[in-house]
């Protein structure tokens, strides 16, 4: 199956300083995939860098077997992803279901699978707060909003950047949940997150990253029982 996106030799960076070293990474269709690594590894650079955020240095980034290397931004979005940066991004002013309809798109399919109705039926909290503005809610309202938000895109891929940063233990096991059964209606995912148990039980794939390179790439219990490399790479 061609990936719906994939990096090959990616190299990247800020300024004079390289982050990534030639990176590869690919997610298919339907797939789940666990971009783990310690601070400062590089995860948020390649998810920039896929999306064309961060210029790219060298290697490839392919979309559906396209090459986007040169594409702008918010044309490789309109292929089909939607992102829920670090930081959510909402927008303070606007209120819960303002927030979610300047999201609505059909998907590249033209269908509109996720409404304003089935994300609040997904995220019940939201709907108790239908009249509050974004900078109203609480951090983990923020962030199912930001999640909802993206869905209402009605995305092929979800990227999630530290979707449960921040939040505590209650909050984030529904974020988990809900990102579970987000996967389960067949939309590919990546994950960053720094809970590594959590992502291990979600994901198909895991990809570590160490100093902008890929030290792991394979099935989250092939990682799992690499003690060594569990404990050097991921600080556990
Ligand atoms: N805008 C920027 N300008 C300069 N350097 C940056 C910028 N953003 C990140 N970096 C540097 O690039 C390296 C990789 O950062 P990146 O945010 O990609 O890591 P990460 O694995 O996502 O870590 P974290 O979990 O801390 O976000 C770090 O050394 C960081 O200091």
């Amino acid at each position: 199956m061609t990936p719906i996106i994939e990096a090959k030799g990616v190299q990247a960076g800020y300024g004079t300083g390289m982050v990534l070293h030639g990176v590869d990474f690919a997610v298919a269709p339907g797939q789940a995939v666990g971009l783990m690594g310690r601070n400062g590894m590089g995860k948020t650079t390649m998810l920039r860098t896929i999306l064309g955020l961060v210029p790219l240095r060298g290697g490839q980034v392919l979309m559906d077997g396209e090459d986007v290397s040169r594409e702008a931004p918010f044309r490789r979005v309109r292929r089909g992803i939607a992102v829920v940066p670090e930081g959510r991004g909402i927008f303070a002013s606007l209120t819960v279901p303002e927030n979610l309809r300047l999201a609505a798109r059909p998907g590249v399919d033209g269908q509109r699978l996720w409404t304003e109705e089935r994300v609040l039926d997904t995220f019940p909290r939201l709907k108790e707060r239908l009249g509050n503005r974004g900078d109203q809610l609480s951090g983990g309202e923020q962030q199912m909003l930001s999640i909802g938000r993206a869905l209402m895109t009605n995305p092929r891929l979800l990227i999630l950047d530290e979707a449960t940063e921040g939040l505590a233990p209650l909050i984030r096991d529904d974020i988990w949940r809900v990102i579970a059964a987000i996967r389960e209606t067949g939309i590919a995912t990546v994950v960053v997150d720094k809970t590594v148990a959590a992502i291990l039980s979600l994901v198909d794939r895991s990809i570590v990253l160490v100093k902008g390179g890929v030290v792991f790439d394979g099935a989250p219990a092939a990682l799992r029982a690499d003690e060594e490399l569990m404990h050097r790479c991921l600080g556990v």
